[in-house]
């Protein structure tokens, strides 16, 4: 057995353009050496439409598109946030929750927002406060999907992650990105926005599934 031919390469193309995900990828790929690129080197490649109908099938859909048109193994994630009290929505719309071009500061509100009107009406149970007063709306669940496909042999590696939470009603820190000052992580009691990079991808649904792809190149 001999390691994937994405271990050959000394910069690894991840196929976003999410520049808190490039962070977290640079963090993790630089243990091993790799330098990372992401969509913003390559701004020749067109918007991927991501109409998949899960996270899986997301990450298939970036890495397959970006893998055929650069001619190299290419890595890509899909992402987003499953909310209990919204039965699993936002889901794989949790970039566009609040429309189309929707910033994340945009859709923290109206996921504030929408949770905050389902307890108004009473629909929701009650799950209490944390010690600074803000209030636990939802559990909420981090999943990341990573998919690196190889344009030479047409073959997918891919893998899962996922990590649990509680969504409050105030933000927690000013670290990671999206979802991360709203997502409170009972484990550690604190919340993912004040976690060091580190300590994220110790825990995240992104280290996770890190964790579970990158063994399976050793041996590909
Ligand atoms: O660790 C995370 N901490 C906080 N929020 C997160 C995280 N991971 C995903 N998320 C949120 C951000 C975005 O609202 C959606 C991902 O959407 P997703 O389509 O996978 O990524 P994107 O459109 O931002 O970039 P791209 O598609 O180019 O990779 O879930
Ligand atoms: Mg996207």
């Amino acid at each position: 057995m001999s390691k994937h031919q994405l271990l050959q390469h000394e910069k690894i193309v991840v196929a976003t353009k999410n520049a808190g995900k490039v962070r977290e990828f640079a963090h993790a790929l630089q243990k091993l050496g790799k330098e990372t690129l992401s969509l913003h080197d390559y701004p020749q490649i067109p918007d991927i439409v991501e109409d998949g109908d899960t996270f899986a099938a997301n990450a298939r859909i970036k890495a397959k598109t970006t893998g055929d048109t650069l001619g190299v193994p290419v890595l890509a994630d899909d992402s987003g946030l499953r909310v209990t009290a919204l039965n699993g929505a936002p889901g794989v719309y949790s970039a566009r929750f609040a429309g189309e071009h929707a910033s994340d500061g945009d859709n923290n509100e109206k996921l504030i927002r929408e949770l905050k009107r389902l307890h108004e009406q009473g629909s929701l149970p009650e799950l209490g406060s944390l010690d600074d007063g803000s209030q636990l709306l939802s559990e909420a669940q981090f999943v990341c999907a990573l998919a690196l496909y190889d344009p030479a042999t047409g073959l997918f590696i891919e893998a899962e992650g996922t990590v649990d939470g509680v969504i409050t009603d105030k933000p927690h820190g000013d670290g990671g990105f999206g979802y991360d000052p709203l997502f409170w992580v009972p484990r550690l009691n604190r919340g993912m926005a004040e976690l060091t990079k580190e300590e994220k991808q110790q825990i995240s649904h992104r280290g996770e599934a890190l964790r579970v792809l990158l063994p399976q190149l050793e041996q590909a």
